[in-house]
């Protein structure tokens, strides 16, 4: 048993180490990692059960999730009852064995629940399947089978499981079921999700799935605290500043059912721009600390920070992981390509928007500047491509018409930085491009993972220069790990030495502008009297809410820069409060600028 447990944290915690022999086993076909399989899908019959052992396994508990769709029980003589129980419990366990194997379902913990393999066999609402199947969610992805039975089984839990593999619906379904079977009119849920875009999106899955059933769900982000809904989808900055506004709300927080953390490893970061953000989670948890409450985590990618901390603070967790921790989405065929230099990641950029792509695509670079000036540099050489770039800077409602503009192809290319690097579903995105190098390798999991979703396949390219070189081979190995070609020296480069890392994580590589900074700011000013731009106005020792930048921190040497007494007594008599404003001259304001000329 310490063996098997052992084996199991390893892959948990630590990832299985891709050889010769598994790299080409998953990278074949990595639909098994989406796709529910079940052992007949496998050219593998299971060994078919009598009649009567599948019902007497339908029946021996009665409020546990089915692993079998439904028949009817049949009475059968003690004896003979003992022995076939026996035979069926092994058949069963043989089959759970076999259908976690088939769909790289890794778990860890006591009493794990079975997976479940049909919709119907979590007896939901008529209602709410049929809107699940409206939404064309007709059978659960691998997370969804082993997660949901866990969280029915109301037990603190820790996922894993690939970009784009439907952790969303895993969290979001046994909420809204457990709410339907028992209704609360109290507040029942809670979930933090890192950014206030990636609140959106989850806000807008309740929409979808919640139609005509009786659940009370709210996105918060400011005003009066919606205290009387059932479940709140917020970031933890606006929960704190609720709760610190109202402490009335702390004994809501004290009877909750569930606090769900999406995207958790953001949340534990400890990056510069996240400064404090574990001390705010703490706070978080220690209101949220009643013996009722049950938390859960998911993510893509996992630390060893998030693991310790759920094993020092979960309650008999339970942890799953679906493939291979840490590995970008083989479902994304992905290629890392030298550009030299910034120049030479220009032209390559134009090359592949030239000779043709399947739109839409994405282009993530370092930081809202560098948005702008490949933003102003696109639009000059293809005037007539929709281009549109989303930042910090870009107001809350202008991200929102974008994101959906992606959603329904009317965008052709997004540029954006890391602020949607994470959680954002735009299944439409057939390409993503790295024009700057992802920071971590963490980053371009996530980044590579905003397109290959929901079983579809994708496209990433990655560029590098040579002041790339020197953080290079950690990107390298995953892309390779994943079962794709890279630059064989990318492999043999020295790795970054941890220091090396934690700059990267503080300080942005230095790179060349690219020569179209001043139309950038002229495009600026158009966006900025069309309501379209804010401006960030930044005070000695106060950070952005990361909720509102997704760690798109801007400029991070400049701003440590001392700004002179002259400015800062200019910038003092700007604004009094460290805050997002969105700038906009009364004088002179045209109704609606339409189209803007470079
Ligand atoms: N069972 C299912 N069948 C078909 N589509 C599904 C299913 N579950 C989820 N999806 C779809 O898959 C897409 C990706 O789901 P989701 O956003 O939950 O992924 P994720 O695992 O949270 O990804 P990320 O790690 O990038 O946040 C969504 O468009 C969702 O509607």
């Amino acid at each position: 048993m310490a063996t098997k447990e052992l084996d199991f944290s390893k892959i948990l915690f630590t990832g299985v180490k891709r050889n010769k022999s598994n790299l080409n086993q998953t990278s074949s076909d990595g639909t098994h990692l989406r796709m529910r399989i079940l052992p007949e899908a496998d050219g593998q019959p299971a060994k078919k059960l009598k009649k009567q052992q599948i019902e007497e396994i339908e029946n021996s508990d009665e409020n546990a999730v089915q692993l079998f769709s439904s028949s009817k029980p049949t009475k059968l003589e003690p004896t003979t009852k003992k022995v076939q129980k026996n035979l069926e419990a092994d058949a069963k366990k043989e089959k759970v064995t076999k259908i976690r194997k088939l769909n790289q379902i890794f778990t860890w913990g006591d009493e794990i629940a079975d997976p479940f393999i049909n919709f119907p066999d979590l007896k939901l609402s008529p209602v709410f399947l049929h809107n699940l199947s409206e939404f064309q969610i007709k059978e659960p992805s691998p997370i969804q089978m082993q997660a949901i039975p866990l969280m029915l089984q109301r037990r603190d839990i820790l996922a894993a499981a690939p970009t784009g593999s439907g952790k969303t619906l895993a969290f979001i379904l046994p909420v809204i079921k457990q709410l339907l079977d028992k209704p609360e009119k109290k507040l029942s849920t809670i979930i933090l999700e890192p950014t206030r875009v990636l609140a959106r999106q989850v806000f807008v899955q309740f929409v979808k799935y919640c139609q005509n059933l009786p659940i009370k769900y709210a996105f918060y982000t400011e005003g009066e605290f919606p205290a009387d809904s059932q479940v709140i989808i917020t970031t933890p900055n606006r929960l704190i500043s609720a709760v610190e506004t109202d402490n009335a709300l702390i004994k809501k927080m004290k009877t909750l059912e569930w606090i769900i953390m999406d995207e958790s490893d953001k949340l534990f970061d400890d990056h510069e721009s996240t400064a404090n953000f574990r001390e705010k989670l703490g706070k978080i948890f220690k209101w949220c600390d009643g013996a009722m409450t049950r938390k859960a985590f998911f993510s893509a990618t996992f630390s060893h920070e998030v693991e310790h901390w759920c094993k020092e603070h979960l309650v008999n967790v339970a942890m799953i992981c679906i493939g291979e921790r840490n590995t970008s989405n083989s479902l994304v065929s992905q290629q890392l390509i030298y550009a030299g230099s910034e120049s030479g990641k220009i032209s390559a950029i134009r090359d592949v928007l030239q000779k043709g792509f399947d739109p839409p695509a994405i282009i993530f670079v370092q930081n809202k500047d560098r948005a702008g000036q490949l933003y102003s540099q696109l639009r000059s050489d293809f005037p007539k491509l929709p281009i549109e770039l989303i930042s910090s800077e870009i107001t809350d409602k202008e991200k929102d018409k974008i994101l959906d503009q992606v959603r329904c192809k009317k965008c052709f290319v997004l540029i954006c930085t890391e602020l949607i690097g994470r959680g954002i579903d735009l299944p439409s995105v057939n390409l993503v491009i790295n024009f700057d190098l992802p920071t971590s390798i963490v980053s371009y999991i996530h980044r590579v993972g905003r397109t290959g979703r929901a079983g579809h396949l994708g496209r990433a390219i990655t560029y590098f220069t040579e002041t790339d070189l020197k953080y290079i081979r950690p990107i390298a190995t995953v892309i390779h790990q994943a079962g794709f070609d890279v630059p064989s020296y990318t492999l043999a480069l020295d790795k970054p030495t941890k220091k090396l890392k934690k700059e990267l994580q503080s300080n942005e590589i230095e790179r060349k502008t690219f020569g179209s900074v001043k139309k950038w700011e002229k495009i600026k000013r158009f966006k900025r009297m069309n309501e379209e731009i804010m401006e960030v106005i930044k005070v000695k020792g106060q950070m952005l809410a990361d909720d509102d930048t997704g760690g798109d921190i801007v400029g991070r040497r400049r701003r440590q820069k001392p700004i002179g007494k002259k400015k800062l007594l200019e910038k003092k008599n700007e604004t009094k409060a460290a805050e997002i404003k969105p700038v906009i001259k009364k004088k002179n304001v045209p109704k609606k600028m339409k189209s803007i000329k470079v």
